[in-house]
């Protein structure tokens, strides 16, 4: 089962605490903004438990956060988990050595880089970001980390919008989500 939703009473307030802003940050985008899920305590709290519920016993030694609203959810994740957290930056914002991905995002294009040295050969790694649209940015993600020698065990985001198939993108790589939205 790759999504929750009906099945644990906590879904329901992380879902109603994520406001939907249209139009932003171009017309015809429905962005899902969790800084709203992030003031209320126990739906945040909720939700990092319901990643670490999962993630505890996977013997996962890495997580890869994706900038920026994967710094939000992946450090609290690798805490409880005993795991390292490796940031996945934009473009010149890492300082030292880096391997870097490009990708393609609903609204534009970007890049991910990752330092070199910070993920083995051999880790079982775990990528948290905030949301699943085309896909596009867990697929580089996923690509810096195989680049090294990780394993990829699971992508783990809180929202999907499955409209967008993103999901179809990933390669048959396990993505785990807590809600979705269907209307885009
Ligand atoms: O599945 P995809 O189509 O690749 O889109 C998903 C990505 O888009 C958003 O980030 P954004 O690129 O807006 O960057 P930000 O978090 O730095 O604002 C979101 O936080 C994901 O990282
Ligand atoms: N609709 C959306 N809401 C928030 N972040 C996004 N990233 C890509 N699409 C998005």
């Amino acid at each position: 089962m790759s999504s929750q939703t009906d099945q644990d009473p906590r879904l329901h307030a992380i879902k109603t605490n994520i406001r939907v802003v249209p139009n932003f940050p171009k017309p015809g985008i429905m962005f899902q903004d969790i800084t709203t899920l992030l003031l209320d305590p126990k739906a945040f709290k909720d939700t990092i438990d319901l990643f670490v519920e999962r993630y505890k016993a996977k013997n996962i030694s890495v997580v890869a956060g994706i900038e920026a609203r994967g710094f939000i959810f992946g450090p609290p994740i690798a805490l409880a988990i005993g795991a390292k957290f490796v940031p996945l930056r934009k473009p010149k914002k890492l300082p030292g050595k880096v391997i870097s991905q490009e990708y393609t995002l609903e609204y534009g294009s970007d890049c991910l880089e990752m330092h070199v040295g910070a993920v083995e050969p051999g880790e079982r790694a775990l990528v948290v970001d905030d949301l699943i649209a085309t896909g596009g940015t867990l697929c580089a993600a996923m690509d810096l980390l195989e680049r090294v020698g990780a394993e990829v065990v699971e992508c783990a985001c809180v929202i999907e919008l499955p409209e967008l198939k993103g999901r179809e993108r990933l390669n048959g790589k396990p993505l785990y989500v807590l809600v979705e939205y269907l209307e885009i």
